[in-house]
């Protein structure tokens, strides 16, 4: 029985406080003994990540969480670090009054929280003020301390969640702290690792508190995060046509690039043939500058037509425009009825004329595609990525991966997972693109829409941090080719299984 929850796999609030309940019940003890457990695993992680400190000020919220933060100052009195704690105001019910109750039976002495005070000296702050409890916006008071520890300068240890940070959607619906560290408990939760959460956990930690895996057999997780993968190994055999024939469809008048992009990263993630059909007068530009591309000029349906024929798969969208040309080109090749990667231009026509989809499909949009898809804000699609993914899958009845930070990438049938890799250096012109391609040369090589996503994106964003290594700042989409290239071979951080 090893006890160790799977870090891959991710809760919604409601799923957590089954796992709560049935942990107490297999481990046969209180609610108090398992708040105990919390607040051992924060003290261990406390004094791991910053050995030196001795004087410390815990931030106690009115919930559980809180509860957490009482019964940590009293194990870390008890091993001879001075503790200030500060209470936003009571504190709830249950388990977290008696850990209140416990820290003022020990060294005592709760300091309330007065906005117009000074936070108390201290070499680190314990943020206990809210946790998966969390159910709207901090209010004035918890805001004003939030952002005092925000702008102490200390190093901040989170317990569970950053306060003010949404555990189910990612988002921040106000004011949330910024942690150097989050100690998180019992199980993964989904909004830790896509959106807003990005800026706000630091370096995430999962305790297990030692709940038996049992428990956590009875319950299926919401989501998952994707798993470092390498292709799958090629026939020695194999010629150029059992890796199929990616055909890219865009370049508009002063958007060839994107088209470029897709091409060449079809090609570095073993796509056997990659075509380009775009404006003739793009032709010289592409093929001298990557010769392996199969570079058509097209200028309506009858000169698409015979390269849809040949094309195996077909990566829909890249700097396409919403042009006639464009529109005539999308029309064309969505009745082609192959298998499709849909981005860019591609999803933004689809918002205009929307369909679903009945051969098999990854639609690529990030948040303001996505918006248009489902023609609500960009704002509230940020509000609860894990819905928004689901429903544009549902709606369009294909794959879909949510771009951004943590990207998402749903199937119809309600599966999801999250991609834990990527950088705000992928924040540039043509990244998309690129995932494009590599999602597209998946299909190519025989992968399942599924497959195709949650590899591709999984290469892509390991590519974008392999590449970061020499900083975000400038980082272009073409850095990317190369450690595309290594890691679609297993090498540095190849291996695992997806799909
Ligand atoms: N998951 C587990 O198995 C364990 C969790 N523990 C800790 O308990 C919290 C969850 O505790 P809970 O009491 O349910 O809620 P919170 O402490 O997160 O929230 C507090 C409380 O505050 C109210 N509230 C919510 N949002 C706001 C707001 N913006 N402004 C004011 N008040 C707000 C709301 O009513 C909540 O009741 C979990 O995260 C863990 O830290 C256990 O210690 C170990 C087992
Ligand atoms: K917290």
């Amino acid at each position: 029985m090893s006890a160790h929850p799977c870090h891959r796999d991710l809760y919604t609030v409601e799923q957590l406080r089954l796992l709560d309940r049935a942990a107490l019940a297999a481990l046969g003890i209180s609610g108090q003994e398992l708040m105990y457990r919390a607040a051992s695993a924060a003290l261990n992680s406390l004094r791991r990540h910053w050995p030196q400190a001795r004087r410390i000020c815990i931030h106690c919220g009115p919930g559980n969480n809180g509860g957490d933060g009482f019964l940590l100052g009293v194990l870390a009195h008890e091993a001879g670090l001075q503790v200030e704690l500060v209470a936003l105001g009571s504190t709830s019910h249950g388990d977290a009054a008696k850990a209140r109750e416990a820290w003022q039976a020990g060294a005592g002495r709760v300091q309330l929280w007065d906005a117009q005070a000074l936070l108390p000296e201290a070499e680190l702050h314990v943020d206990a003020l809210y946790g998966i409890g969390l159910n709207r916006a901090p209010e004035a008071g918890a805001a004003r301390l939030i952002e005092q520890i925000n702008r102490s300068g200390l190093p901040v240890l989170a317990l569970d969640v950053p306060s003010g940070l949404n555990s189910d959607t990612g988002d921040c619906p106000g004011t949330a702290i910024r942690a150097d560290v989050t100690v998180s408990f019992i199980a993964g939760k989904r909004g830790l690792h896509t959106g807003r959460a990005a800026d706000q956990v630091g370096v995430l930690e999962l305790a297990g508190l030692g709940v038996p895996d049992s428990v956590y057999e009875h319950v299926r997780p919401d989501a998952q995060l994707l798993a470092a993968a390498a292709l799958p190994a090629r026939a020695r055999y194999a010629n150029k046509g059992n890796h199929g024939h990616v055909l890219v469809i865009g370049g508009d008048y002063g958007m060839a690039g994107a088209a470029r992009l897709a091409g060449e990263s079809a090609l570095r993630a073993g796509a056997g043939l990659v075509s380009v059909a775009t404006r003739a007068e793009h032709g010289f530009a592409l093929n001298a500058t990557r010769p392996e591309l199969m570079v058509r000029g097209v200028d309506g349906p009858q000169t698409l037509a015979p390269l849809l024929e040949r094309a195996s798969v077909l990566a829909l969208g890249p700097g396409l425009g919403q042009a006639a040309w464009g529109h005539a080109l999308w029309l064309t090749a969505l009745d082609a009825n192959k298998p499709l990667v849909l981005d860019a231009d591609g999803l933004n026509l689809l918002a205009r004329e929307p369909r679903q989809f009945g051969t098999p499909t990854v639609l690529t949009p990030h948040p303001g595609e996505a918006a248009r898809l489902l023609g609500i804000s960009t704002a509230e699609i940020e509000r609860d990525r894990f819905a928004a993914v689901r429903e544009l899958s549902r709606r369009y009845a294909a794959v879909v991966v949510l771009k951004g930070a943590g990207s998402l990438i749903a199937d119809p049938d309600g599966r999801l997972d999250v991609c834990p890799w990527g950088n705000p250096g992928m924040a540039s012109a043509g990244m998309g693109d690129l995932l494009t391609g590599i999602v597209a040369a998946l299909l190519a090589q025989g992968c399942t829409p599924w497959q195709a996503a949650g590899l591709g994106v999984g290469l892509h964003a390991r590519a974008g941090d392999l590449a970061a290594q020499q900083g975000e700042r400038g980082l272009l989409a073409s850095d990317l080719l190369a450690p595309l290239r290594a890691l679609g071979n297993g090498m540095p951080g190849g291996g695992g299984e997806h799909g």
